[in-house]
């Protein structure tokens, strides 16, 4: 394969490129000359940040490779901005609506240098080792439990997601929850729509002066305490760690106080082992009798065997769920027995609202995390950059400009182990080291450096030599 970048013919790269599995994919043309620069393609009509940053003309678009090359897969219906931003790029976009079996996935991943996934996609180390030429996983989200980032991260695979881009969208959801619980709006509605009339007013409630406990009072938890004491409730939240609490809300020290001590409780935690079950049934048995549970963090939070009895038992009043230790691959899968053992019982029960993991499902939020992830893994799949990512050290150089067109960038992901920059520079320290930058985030270390002056033999010297070395996971050259 030959490849013509801005007027330079590049010989075929497949000697030097060989060992460059860890780079891209050993198919690939390389430029043998580190000047190749490349034009970048008009931006997308998101009108992103980083489509806008292209078209300053100081700044060099680096690549190793033909952009079109690239192969992402993009699965659970990800939103418009985000595919736009990435075919912008040239690259080669493949997108499904749902997530895929793990047997379809392995074949599909092993193709592929980058995967867009939500939550129901499982990256689990599995999947991974199959994953051969991947560079690089976008979890269009907040949640990152659905993939093995540390056995990502030991491959030289890094993860970003999008922080708190449908924070809002859940804490907004959760408020329309409590009021639809405090007056039964599900039963009432659903009765209706059977054709039958039930005005009632017993067990229906105002908000107003009512105690909501918040458990993880991050990004959400904090959007949702703001937005609670607007509706004139009394705040209180329990989190790990000391923080400080919005308008007057309060932070309570144990599980216990938080549960004794609401009308209202709201789940806002990650998944994590000390998260598993966190509500079970001595915690239902702390609750007061009638209050109301409402989770939109992760299905494995909550113990559903002991909230169904608790709710038959009259000690919580209604509970809305947005998310299931198991949920539907897509859209008219069945949610029943076969997927949770306990499915038709919760179906069954009063004043429950069951939604298909919607907290972050709005125009607005998706639309923000398409362009968010989709930058960001262009950035890293053009430049290296690790800024945001949750499995790798936050590594980034200011990026190389049209006035340094001999530059190379070398990236080098290794073990984290004693003697490792000693070799490093002893490979890189006859040349002349603009930037170097390093970190490293448990046992995987990134290095980035920027060398000036070399021409392209100098540049597969250098690649060959870090290969070479033991520590090595992945080695990648940008120029
Ligand atoms: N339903 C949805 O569509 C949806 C959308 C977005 C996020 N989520 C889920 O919500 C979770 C929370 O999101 P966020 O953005 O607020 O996260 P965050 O990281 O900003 O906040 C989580 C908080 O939980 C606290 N925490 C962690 N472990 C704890 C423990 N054992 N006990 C008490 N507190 C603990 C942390 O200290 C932190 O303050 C995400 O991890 C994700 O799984 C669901
Ligand atoms: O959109 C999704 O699939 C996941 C939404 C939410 O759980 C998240 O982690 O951001």
């Amino acid at each position: 394969m030959s490849n013509v970048v801005n007027g330079d013919a590049e010989v075929s790269g497949e000697s030097y490129t060989n060992n460059l599995t860890h780079t891209v994919s050993a198919s690939f043309s390389i430029s043998s000359s580190p000047v190749a620069t490349y034009t970048s393609p008009s931006p997308g009509k998101a009108g992103s940040l980083l489509a806008r940053t292209a078209t300053r003309t100081s700044v060099k678009q680096l690549k190793p490779f033909a952009t079109e090359d690239i192969k992402i897969l993009l699965l659970e219906n990800i939103n418009k901005t985000g595919r736009d931003v990435l075919t912008a790029q040239g690259y080669q976009v493949e997108y499904l609506k749902s997530s895929l079996p793990e047997d379809e996935l392995i074949e599909k991943i092993r193709d592929v240098h980058v995967i867009g996934i939500r939550s129901k996609t499982k990256l689990t180390a599995r999947v991974l080792r199959e994953a051969k030429n991947l560079l690089v996983v976008g979890c269009f989200c907040i949640g990152t439990n659905q993939v093995d980032t540390q056995f990502a991260a030991q491959h030289g695979v890094a993860v970003f997601n999008s922080p708190f881009s449908n924070s809002r969208s859940v804490a907004e959801l959760v408020i329309g929850e409590i009021i639809a619980l405090a007056r039964q709006l599900g039963d009432r509605s659903s009765e209706l729509h059977k054709g039958t009339w039930n005005k009632v007013s017993s067990g229906c409630w105002e908000i107003r002066g009512k105690t909501l406990g918040i458990i993880g009072y991050g990004h959400i938890g904090s959007q949702l305490s703001v937005l609670a004491e607007a509706m004139g409730m009394t705040v209180i939240f329990f989190d790990a760690v000391n923080l400080m609490a919005m308008g007057t809300a309060k932070q309570v020290p144990t599980l216990e106080a938080l549960l004794q001590g609401s009308d209202f409780v709201t789940c806002h935690v990650p998944e994590l082992p000390e998260t598993h079950k966190m509500i079970s049934s001595q915690e239902f048995g702390q609750m007061r009798t009638g209050s109301y549970l409402i989770n939109a963090s992760r299905g494995s939070v909550i113990d559903i065997p002991a909230l169904i009895d608790a709710m038959r038992a009259g000690k919580v009043a209604g509970a809305a769920l947005d998310v299931y230790p198991s949920e539907p691959g897509g859209n008219g899968d069945y949610f029943n027995n076969e997927l949770n053992s306990w499915a038709e019982d919760l179906r069954s029960l009063k004043n429950i609202i069951l939604t298909p993991h919607i907290g972050g499902s709005t125009e607005e939020a998706q639309s923000a995390i398409g362009v968010e992830v989709s930058e960001a893994l262009v950035r890293y799949v053009n430049e290296g950059a690790t800024l945001g990512a949750v499995n790798m050290p936050e590594v980034n150089l200011r990026s190389l400009t049209m006035d340094e067109p001999n530059h190379v960038r070398m990236i080098y992901i290794h073990h984290n182990v004693p003697g490792v920059l000693r070799k490093v520079n002893e490979i890189l320290g006859d040349h002349n080291v603009d930037k170097q930058m390093t970190d490293s985030r448990g046992d995987v270390a990134y290095l980035m450096a920027d060398i000036s002056d070399v021409s392209g033999s100098v540049i597969k010297e250098l690649y060959q030599s870090l290969e070479s070395l033991s520590s090595r996971i992945v080695t990648r050259v940008l120029y």
